[in-house]
């Protein structure tokens, strides 16, 4: 149990994390979205309230280095954890390197299926090094040691990024890869990629939000149905000259063909790996393949193949059953001790983030806790940049109806704006996403004070505040040769804020900056406010009584 705190008894009312998603502290106004929008509120906490800042990316969220930038995932797992776990990114990155992946039963399935059938093993995932949901050197690993152990045929279907790298960087990664792919094809190894699209348009949907994604992505790598192209370079070429304007995220399915026959359609008999480490986007795809009675689209055909995901995505569901490398093992969470202790508690988004503040946040977990409500807010299915606003207010309401019932006495959200938006690029709309959760603000915080609670108001990891690419080597925002600045889509490698609302004790709390203050640092400075030391293995609290 933990145990009572003999400084402090709590504050009188409920205790709320409020998580701005891709809020981060940027080193220069020039490109940052937060600085350029109008937002009171919000500079009323930086002026009037206690306020840190928060490690928020590399091996302070647990990620192989501190060249990667944070994500929801990591972040919302150190933020519901308290602890620091080796990540996806680094379990895998390390068992490649030490060669586990392979001696695993996964693996070798996987290879022996192949083998037993037509001999093919497929590669779908996100063609990427954000590190954010794969890495393409996972997939050039797995490509040459399915040759090495006598595989005949690979094909990789290919969804492209733009999202977690620049926006139009995709060529930087299919033209070097199809380069690899054709160096390693001799010997009777055929190895090619077979099909592909815009992550955000084909097969990386997820928490449910729009399953017609997941319907062209089957339809392109299983079916083979799409625009036909001869390889990967000049399937994206030649989309890009339809599509003027669209950035690789947003490009839409493409299928390879020699004499218009598909080259990688998926078939009973063959192998079909997974590579994304991280679940929420790859959960959906994942059932399309294994689940018996799957209703969610008509699979036209569901080939009988042996399937693995690069990671386990539901430890609760086991999804999938077989997979290469073991997740994480989050425990202790803030989210089951506190139910632990008989506290009630409140967990709302919008449905885009919906499994940050519920399953990444208790750890992966996809069941409640003890005590747990859990509400979704459905949003909207359009490109965010056209409603920046998304749900704020109506996941507003939802967390003043929580606070008025009274029911609970810890209560958490997630404003998707900063992030959503800021991935699409686009800055005019990424100042108005951070407008709204401005407003949000100013009608949230009233309520949490009328409660007699207080709210740490806090982000995962930062994206609005980088509008714009730096340059590598002067660190500042890169410009093109007209003068116009590169615009960017990815998180950022920034801090993130850690702002204390309490008017409710005389001004009794304060916070400390501590120099390992990061993300897991949240959990014991809740445990604190509600009154109770800490778990032992959450990392220190930020809260200071006087
Ligand atoms: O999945 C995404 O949208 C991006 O790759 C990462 O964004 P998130 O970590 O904020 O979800
Ligand atoms: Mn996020
Ligand atoms: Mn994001």
């Amino acid at each position: 149990m933990l145990q009572k705190l003999s400084a402090f008894p709590g504050v009188p009312g409920p205790v709320v994390v409020i998580v701005m998603d891709g809020y981060g502290i940027p080193k220069t106004d020039v490109g940052s979205a937060i600085a350029a929008a109008r937002k009171p509120t919000l500079d009323a906490l930086f002026a009037e309230c206690p306020h840190i800042t928060l490690r928020a990316h590399g091996t302070a969220v647990g990620m192989p280095s501190d060249d990667d930038m944070g994500n929801s995932e990591v972040g919302h797992n150190a933020i519901g954890a308290g602890q620091v776990y080796a990540q996806g990114a680094a379990l895998v990155a390390n068992a490649i390197a030490d060669g586990a992946i392979w001696a695993g039963e996964a693996w070798q399935q996987i290879v022996a299926g192949a083998k037993a059938g037509r001999g093919v093993i497929h590669f779908i995932g996100l063609f990427s090094d954000g590190n954010v949901h794969s890495h393409i050197d996972h997939l050039k690993a797995m490509v040459a040691q399915a040759k090495a152990e006598g595989v005949k045929t690979v094909r990789i279907h290919a969804l492209l990024d733009g999202r977690d790298v620049p926006e139009t960087s995709a060529l930087e990664y299919v033209v070097p890869f199809e380069a690899f792919l054709a160096e390693l094809s001799t010997d009777g190894f055929d190895a090619r990629i077979a099909s592909g699209g815009g992550r955000q348009y084909i097969t990386m949907d997820r928490y449910d939000a729009n399953w017609a994604m997941v319907e062209r992505g089957w339809k392109t790598h299983v079916l083979g149905e799409g625009p036909q192209f001869a390889n990967a370079t000049e399937a994206v070429k030649g989309l890009r000259e339809k599509h003027p304007g669209t950035i690789d995220q947003d490009l839409p399915e493409f299928v390879i063909a020699d004499a218009g026959q598909p080259i990688g359609t998926i078939h009973d008999g063959d192998s079909v790996v997974f590579y994304n480490f991280r679940g929420d986007r790859a959960i959906e795809i994942t059932r399309a393949f294994v689940e018996a009675d799957f209703d969610k689209f008509d699979r036209v055909r569901a080939p009988n193949v042996t399937y693995a995901g690069m990671l386990q995505y539901d430890g609760d569901l086991q999804l999938p059953k077989r997979f290469l490398v073991a997740p994480p093992a989050i425990k202790d969470t803030s989210g089951e001790w506190f139910s632990k202790m008989g506290l009630a508690q409140f967990a709302c988004s919008e449905t885009q983030k919906f499994g940050h503040v519920t399953y990444f946040w208790n750890g992966n977990r996809s069941g409640k806790f003890d005590g747990e409500t859990w509400q979704e807010v459905p949003s909207d299915v359009v490109p965010f940049e056209q409603r920046p606003w998304m749900k704020a207010a109506e996941i507003t309401d939802a967390m003043i109806a929580a606070l008025q019932s009274g029911q609970y006495k810890l209560l958490r959200c997630n404003f998707a704006n900063g992030d959503m938006v800021g991935h699409t690029g686009n800055f005019r709309a990424a100042t108005m996403a951070v407008e709204a959760v401005d407003l949000a603000l100013a009608r949230l915080l009233p309520a949490i004070q009328a409660a007699g609670g207080v709210a740490l108001i806090t982000a995962d990891h930062g994206n609005a505040d980088e509008m714009f690419e730096l340059d590598k080597k002067t660190k500042q925002p890169a410009q093109n040769k007209d003068g116009s600045f590169k615009a960017k889509t990815a998180h950022t490698l920034n801090p993130v804020p850690l702002v204390l609302f309490d008017k409710v004790t005389g001004g009794r709390l304060d916070l400390r900056q501590l120099e390992t203050a990061g993300l897991s640092s949240i959990a014991a400075t809740v445990a604190n406010l509600v009154g109770f030391e800490k778990h032992d293995k959450w990392d220190e609290s930020v809260l200071v009584v006087k």
